[in-house]
């Protein structure tokens, strides 16, 4: 006897399948690679959406936040646009991201809050060097989501995700930013770099948050 699934049944059965992997490497671990994992339809929208955006929509990227954010060309030369979900592609994209922020903390109980995301595109020549997202007690970026849509990347290109897995480790675990391929880490627990890449790189780099808000300060959405 075999069920037979609609589309959107077999798909949500994929998406289930997915984020238990994530739940149980993240678990085991503190991160999870998973190459060419993104749904099909969902990659290939958000690709498709950012060949057609405006690149003046597209910002230098900074570091830090609030009264602390500067923008230093020797730490990260890549450039940015924050999905706001004004966009098919982008509402769908942060639609899957909220269920797989349910699915976490009903399996982890992370007490996952929001989620912050953006594009970001790294040309030739450009990289981001060793940082961690977080800082210990300093920050609410818990869990930390890169997402690539690079067709076609070649082994020797560079642009390579390094994830340390502490600050003495200089060896890593290195991710190539192949097409619908997603990796997370736990943001203030591992260092990690993008490597000088050798030709246009495209992702999404993005950020679960918990909530720190209190009567005197609401928390920012970014
Ligand atoms: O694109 C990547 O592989 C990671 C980017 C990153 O570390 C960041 O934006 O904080
Ligand atoms: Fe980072």
């Amino acid at each position: 006897m075999f069920d037979v699934l609609s589309n959107t049944s077999q798909s949500a059965a994929n998406d289930e399948a997915l984020f238990a992997q994530i739940a149980t490497d993240l678990q085991i671990n503190g991160y999870s690679i998973n190459y060419g994992a993104l749904p099909n339809d969902l990659t290939a929208s958000l690709l498709l959406h950012l060949k057609h955006m405006d690149s003046a929509k597209f910002e230098q990227a900074g570091i830090g936040r609030d009264q602390a954010f500067t923008r230093d060309d020797s730490v990260r030369r890549d450039e940015i646009c924050w999905i706001t979900g004004e966009s098919d592609a982008g509402r769908n994209w942060l639609d899957w991201m909220q269920a797989m922020r349910i699915f976490l903390n009903r399996r982890l109980f992370l007490g996952l809050f929001s989620f912050e995301s953006h594009f970001a595109h790294y040309a030739k020549g450009d990289f981001y060097k060793r940082h961690v997202d977080a800082f210990k007690g300093d920050d609410n970026r818990v869990l930390s989501v890169a997402v690539y849509l690079n067709q076609d990347w070649l082994p020797d290109a560079g642009g390579e995700l390094v994830i340390y897995n502490d600050d003495n480790d200089q060896q890593g675990i290195k991710v190539a930013p192949t097409y619908g391929t997603i990796a997370l880490f736990l943001s203030e627990e591992f260092p990690h770099e993008v490597t000088v890449t050798q030709t246009d790189r495209y992702s999404i780099a993005g950020w679960f948050r918990v909530n720190t808000s209190t009567a005197a300060r609401v928390d920012p959405p970014r």
